[in-house]
């Protein structure tokens, strides 16, 4: 049977999307990250699955899988692509779509630009929501990496999220701490870890080492932690652009129990069709 795919990005995050509302699959783990391979398979950052949903009252349910073959709950830059997928497809007519992940509800609207607004929903600081082993919730929490004393803040999008303040995001050492952050044993079920420079009270720059992905050219969730984490540290103001690798992203956060906001672009790059 011939499984039909999308492949998508949103600045550069890079997916495949498949349709599973009119068409069957089964992908196991091995099998993504056979896909994900840049030079033996399509090649992506993630894999989005798109599903009916299980309430009446929202319009999709999508599953996020990241490179290495693990569910994750939530990928804003995927959300984005999610919209613009559904509607391409004419799956939906409706310009805004409520759809159900593993990591909550989100709300997201079309625009006539093709830019993409999403409602991310509450961030949530409590070290057991993210998870974290932590006595008590902070915005510095300090972390032995190899012998060395490493401070960062960590919060959930819906999934988890570390953030360290550096001078120079060119300088960061992303490839190097990111993976032993991501793989802490404080940090359960691993974290995303986004080395943030302040530009500005309204801008900031970002690189994000991904969870079972490595560094991308960009990360939603990363940029709404790293957003949220500098607004509640009194860092930076309610409406910030952030830099990363792949491009602009927009995001407000009006403080504590307001949803994130994240504006910004979906790209459709090809469609293809794999045996499964
Ligand atoms: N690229 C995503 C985040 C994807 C999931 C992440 N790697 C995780 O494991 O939680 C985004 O744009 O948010």
């Amino acid at each position: 049977m011939m499984l039909h795919f999308t492949k998508m990005h949103g600045l550069g995050n890079d997916f495949m999307v498949v349709d599973l509302v009119t068409q069957r699959a089964r992908l196991e783990p091995e099998r993504i990250r056979a896909l994900a391979d840049r030079r033996f398979g399509i090649g992506f950052d993630q894999l989005l699955l798109v599903e009916p949903p299980s309430r009446p009252d929202m319009d999709f349910r999508y599953r996020i899988f990241n490179a290495d073959g693990s569910e994750v709950e939530n990928c804003g830059n995927g959300a984005r692509c999610f919209a613009r997928f559904v509607l391409d497809q004419k799956l939906t007519a409706r310009r805004e779509i409520a759809v159900q992940t593993a990591g909550g509800n989100l709300l997201l609207k079309v625009a006539d630009d093709g830019r993409v607004r999403v409602d991310m929903g509450t961030p949530r600081f409590a070290p057991n929501e993210i998870p974290l082993t932590a006595d008590t919730q902070s915005h510095d929490y300090a972390l032995d990496v190899d012998g060395q004393t490493v401070h960062l803040d960590a919060l959930s999008m819906g999934n988890p999220h570390a953030v360290l303040d550096v001078e120079s995001v060119a300088q960061a050492p992303v490839t190097t701490l990111g993976p032993l952050i991501e793989a802490h044993p404080r940090f359960p079920r691993r974290v995303n870890v986004g080395f943030m420079e302040i530009v500005s009270r309204q801008q900031i720059r970002l690189r994000v080492f991904e969870r079972g992905v490595g560094e991308t050219l960009a990360c939603g969730t990363g940029a709404c932690a790293a957003v949220v984490s500098g607004i509640r540290r009194g860092l930076l103001d309610q409406h910030v652009g952030v830099t990363l690798p792949g491009g602009s992203l927009s995001i407000e956060w009006a403080g504590s129990g307001q949803s994130v906001i994240m504006t910004g672009p979906a790209e459709r790059v090809f469609d293809g069709r794999i045996a499964v």
